[in-house]
């Protein structure tokens, strides 16, 4: 549809609607076509390509069991970075991905909601948006794979995990010799018996609940087995390069490592009985536990996780990592269900450490979603009115702008409530690192290794992948606030920052040169965040932004009238054609253009909502830095303090066998280790509040101020 066409269809729907219409669900917002989705250049893949630097020298250590030799002590310099690979990745995965399977229909929504109008073919269908619980499917999620598909033995291998009681690198002091032992049972089944899906049912592949539960199903795996193993032992890994330099046999040297590691396992676990016999059982512990020792399962999936996620990732246009999607709009269901859609009907279904905690950290961001329903409401009404563009438009936006305030003030209650029952110190310690993605500290975010079949599991062609783990800077809503309201984190719009004291209400100035230089550079660390959160959005709501986005390039009325004849029939979906000037949102504009600005309540309203918007992000930077910052300064509670005890108990006993100068190498090899493993452990939140401060700043800078 083209502009002109889609102006002509709103104001015959005003023509009919303008007395009338006060309720925001009964206005509607056509969308016609999908635009396609493109990374543009300045994208933070440049910045991937950065993290990659290095991860030579970690590839030694994850070279996996089968190609030992590949440890090398000259690996233990940095090397050159390699080829920007793993941002080649997520641009495939988000452009390439296939035809999306349909949305739910309205039909099958829960029985509560069936009294409401069903505008969701006139909403947002095209962008699986529901007027009734916008990015959140309107019936729950799939909660477990059916027995009946092959795909269900991924279930098992979940209950698995909860059974055994896996923990975040191998767990605390509470956490005994036998505990570990069965982890790493669990870990050795996941690689050895799991089975490779290479062909997806057809249910998997036709019926989007399934598709989005098998996601969550695999990245709950794919988390709980990289994030469970232990750190690798600095010290085993010295020994073992150490030791491979001295020996000219190979094999010798590796049997040698088993002989060591059956040793110990004698010694360490039945002092008593060190002469009883080993089963095969022990045999392959340890084994699993000298490779884990070394890391050469620490950033590689094993192909049982790995070629199914990939396929269903490709599917879901998602990228191959746990998401928010798979965290919260995925990953509820109703404790009635016959009581439908309501705050205290719902109930989240996975979690990684099974506490109240990280139940209600992600029930936290569900109750956001659903109340964010209304406010998509008022969002689309207001644009509806900001298509038409007169008085009486100015005043109903101005209304609806008024009601946003009540509803982004509960968002910022609930996120309040978000203490009643997360425990900041369990939040942190064993529920947060559970996030952690392919590009994140303590291994250096050197990325993670997703082989596409069996053969390629341990291959040494395999390049890491670098993605980000779940946030809620992933929710659409709160892009889509931003948008709607023109918070522009990029910074390529020029919005000026307001004075302290800022006030609202009078013509705003739109230039920019102070803005477009802090978007180059400093300052603009929100924006190249942001953009990249939406990479990480499910791909219908990730084209509703850019659709929304797209109202905005078109909206200017002055512009257009500027416009040759022709250009009033650009296509709007068209990321091709679209005009390289940065226009303000609809909203903005018409608050900008009142004609008596500083009595009209217009621009009132619109500065109102954006304080809201900022009040919530003062919450925020409340609660991260409780859930956060605070806690990063003190030491973790012993339950979740490190311990290595296996891993330095077990390279102790192996360095005993050595012979002296061996020994003199490894514990020069160790200290190497240590000095460049070291780096900056941690920023004491430093970066997260200059982060978090900008999205703040940016929110502010959208306010209408007096120009000069
Ligand atoms: C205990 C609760 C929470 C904590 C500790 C927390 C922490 C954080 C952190 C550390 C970031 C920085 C980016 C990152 O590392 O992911 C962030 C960003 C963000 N979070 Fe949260 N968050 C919490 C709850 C929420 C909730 C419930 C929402 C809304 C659904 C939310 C929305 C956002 C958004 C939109 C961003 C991007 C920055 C911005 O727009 O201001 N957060 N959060």
């Amino acid at each position: 549809m083209t502009f002109k066409q889609r102006m002509e269809q709103l104001r015959r729907a005003h023509a009919l609607d303008a007395e009338s219409s006060s309720s925001p669900m009964s206005t509607s917002m056509t969308v016609d076509a999908e635009p396609s989705f493109a990374i543009p250049p300045d994208h933070f893949l440049a910045q991937q390509g950065k993290a990659t630097a290095g991860y030579h020298a970690q590839q030694s250590a994850e070279a996996g069991p089968s190609s030992p030799s590949r440890a090398s002590s000259s690996r233990l310099s940095t090397s050159p970075a390699p080829s920007s690979d793993g941002l080649d990745d997520i641009a495939r995965f988000l452009s390439s991905a296939g035809p999306l399977p349909t949305a739910p229909s309205a039909a099958t929504t829960a029985p509560s909601l069936s009294s409401l109008p069903d505008t969701s073919t006139l909403a947002g269908a095209d962008f699986d948006i529901d007027v009734r619980s916008g990015f959140l499917p309107p019936q729950a999620p799939l909660s477990r794979i059916p027995h009946s598909l092959h795909e269900s033995v991924w279930e098992r291998f979940l209950d698995g995990a909860r059974e055994v009681g896996l923990a975040i690198n191998g767990g605390g002091a509470a956490v005994d010799k036998q505990h570990r032992r069965r982890c790493r049972a669990w870990r050795r089944a996941i690689r050895e018996e799991m089975p490779v899906m290479e062909e997806l049912s057809d249910k998997m592949r036709q019926d989007i609940r399934f598709a989005r539960r098998g996601h969550v199903v695999l990245t709950f795996l794919a988390h709980y087995y990289l994030h469970s193993q232990p750190q690798p032992s600095k010290l085993a890994r010295a020994m073992h390069e150490a030791q491979e330099k001295a020996s000219t046999n190979q094999a010798a040297s590796s049997s040698s490592w088993l002989a060591s590691a059956l040793r110990w396992r004698r010694g360490g676990e039945a002092a008593s009985s060190s002469t009883a016999p080993l089963c095969a059982e022990d045999i392959a512990d340890a084994a699993s536990l000298h490779s884990e020792s070394l890391g050469h399962y620490a950033s590689r999936l094993p192909a049982s996780i790995s070629v199914p996620l990939l396929a269903l990732s490709h599917q879901l246009d998602l990228p191959p990592i746990l998401t928010y999607a798979d965290t919260v709009l995925w990953n509820w269901t109703f404790i009635n269900p016959s009581a439908g859609l309501t705050p205290g009907n719902l109930r989240i279904v996975e979690t990684f450490s099974g506490t109240e905690s990280e139940h209600h950290f992600f029930l936290t961001s569900l109750l956001i979603e659903l109340q964010g329903v209304a406010a998509l409401g008022l969002m689309r009404a207001s644009l509806d009115e900001c298509f038409v563009a007169d008085e009486l438009a100015r005043r109903r936006v101005a209304q609806y702008l008024q009601r946003l305030v009540g509803v982004v003030g509960e968002l910022e209650q609930t996120l309040k409530d978000v203490r009643k029952a997360c425990d900041p110190a369990t939040f942190y310690w064993a529920i947060r690192p559970w996030f952690r993605g392919g590009d994140a500290a303590p291994d250096g975010g050197r990325g993670w290794f997703y082989p596409s079949s069996r053969e390629e599991e341990y291959s040494e062609a395999l390049q890491p992948r670098l993605f980000t783990g779940p946030s809620a800077g992933q929710s659409s809503l709160i892009h889509a606030l931003d948008v709607f309201l023109d918070v522009d984190h990029a910074g390529v719009k020029g919005h000026v920052a307001p004075p302290a004291g800022h006030g609202g209400g009078q013509q705003q100035q739109r230039k920019g040169p102070a803005s477009a230089e802090r978007a180059k550079g400093e300052g603009n660390e929100d924006g190249t965040f942001m953009q990249r959160m939406q990479l990480y959005m499910p791909g219908q709501h990730r084209r509703f932004l850019t659709h929304l986005q797209s109202l905005a390039a078109a909206a200017d009325e002055e512009e257009r009238a500027q416009l040759p004849e022709e250009a009033m029939d650009i296509d709007l979906d068209s990321e091709e054609k679209r005009p390289e000037k940065h226009y303000p949102s609809p909203i903005r504009h018409l608050a900008q253009s009142c004609p008596n600005a500083a009595t009209h309540p217009l621009p009132k309203a619109y500065n109102a909502a954006l304080s809201s918007l900022r009040s919530l992000r003062d919450e925020h930077m409340r609660v991260a830095t409780l859930y956060i910052v605070s806690q990063a300064r003190r030491p973790p509670p012993p339950e979740y303090a490190p311990l290595l005890e296996d891993q330095e108990d077990y390279a102790r006993t192996v360095a005993k066998t050595l012979q002296p100068q061996e020994a003199q190498a490894i514990v020069e090899g160790a200290k190497e280790m240590e000095k460049e493993q070291a780096g900056p452990v941690g920023t004491g939140g430093t970066d997260l509040v200059k982060f978090l401060k900008a999205c703040r700043r940016r929110t502010d800078e959208a306010l209408l101020t007096a120009g000069p």
